[in-house]
């Protein structure tokens, strides 16, 4: 009779052998709580490290992130580390499908180096609270003169305090298995600073994630980081070009990497 009691254990490991939904919620449910989890316990650790708001921290949070692929049942396959072997100050920019982007994103963050994130995830919880503390800068995409001008400070302490920073350049997410038209902030930040542009291509999540058919299978996730695009002498005016060029380069990879073939009328920077 007691092993009656046991019937409701075995209810989840049935379900996650029966069902891709349950599967699909479960991991995400799970994705969410553990990084809130682990930011909490990152919090007094930033603290106590650097007393505050630090870009030093992100060696902290970097650190605390890196496990988490193994229970999403995660790989990634890395290319190009060679590029990103550069002293100095530069911009990373890479395609945005998920926010399992911060898995990756961990995979291969350089030293010093933070991100622009939109002003909402500051309310994250405590997710945002950690974020604050590794230095993340916060743009309100409503108010895009605002943006920009917060971009242009950030060119000024990129160059004063000798740090890096990864955009997402699409300004959003997407999994629409294509990169969107960039926007042109990270561009801009690059030229004002004169330091070059790594891009980094994140291969399609379609073959393990569907947000529609509600999918998230066990996957390897191919993370190539190109050769740098030098930004030395350009000025605002050489920025939509400069634009188009990158979006190309990472287009052109992106297909290739996600099995798909290049199509001459794919989304237009214009
Ligand atoms: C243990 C721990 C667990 C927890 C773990 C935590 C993990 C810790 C990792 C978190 C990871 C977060 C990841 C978040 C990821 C996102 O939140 S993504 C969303 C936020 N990011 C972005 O939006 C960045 C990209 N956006 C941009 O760069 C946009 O350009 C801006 C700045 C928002 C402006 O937007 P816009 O006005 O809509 O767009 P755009 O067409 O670019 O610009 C319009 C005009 O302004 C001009 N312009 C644009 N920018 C500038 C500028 N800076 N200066 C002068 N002119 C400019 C353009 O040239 C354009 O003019 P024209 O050339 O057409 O004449
Ligand atoms: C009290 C509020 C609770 C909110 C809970 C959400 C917390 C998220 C928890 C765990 C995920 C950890 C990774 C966080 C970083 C992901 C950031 C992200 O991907 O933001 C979305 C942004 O790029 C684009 O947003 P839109 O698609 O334009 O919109």
């Amino acid at each position: 009779m007691e092993v009656l009691w046991l019937l409701p254990l075995l209810v989840v490991p049935i379900l996650f052998w029966t069902s891709t939904t349950f599967v699909f919620y479960f991991k995400k449910c799970f994705y969410v709580a553990y990084m809130m989890l682990l930011a909490m316990i990152s919090i007094p650790m930033c603290i106590v490290k650097s007393g505050g708001r630090d870009i030093e921290n992100m060696r902290i949070i970097r650190f605390m992130v890196r496990h988490v692929k193994y229970f999403l049942g995660l790989r990634f396959e890395i290319s190009g580390w060679e590029h990103l072997q550069t002293g100095g100050p530069y911009v990373i920019i890479s395609n945005h499908q998920s926010s399992i982007d911060v898995l990756g994103m961990m995979e291969v963050l350089p030293d010093r180096c933070t991100t622009i994130a939109k002003k909402e995830l500051l309310w994250a919880g405590t997710v945002g609270m950690v974020c604050w503390l590794g230095g993340i800068v916060f743009i309100n995409r409503k108010k895009t003169s605002d943006a920009k001008s917060v971009m242009t400070d950030t060119a000024k302490i990129m160059l004063h305090d000798k740090i890096r920073l990864w955009v997402f350049p699409e300004g959003t997410r997407n999994q629409k298995g294509d990169i969107l038209p960039f926007k042109k902030g990270a561009f801009h930040l690059a030229v004002q600073a004169q330091a070059p542009i790594i891009p980094i291509v994140f291969s399609s999540y379609s073959n393990f994630y569907l947000r529609k058919e509600k999918e998230f299978k066990s996957g390897t996730i191919t993370l190539k980081i190109l050769p740098k695009i030098e930004t030395k002498g350009l000025t605002s005016e050489d920025v939509s070009s400069l634009c188009d060029r990158s979006y190309d380069v990472m287009r052109s990879v992106f297909l290739e990497i996600s099995g798909q073939t290049s199509q001459s009328n794919g989304p237009s920077n214009h």
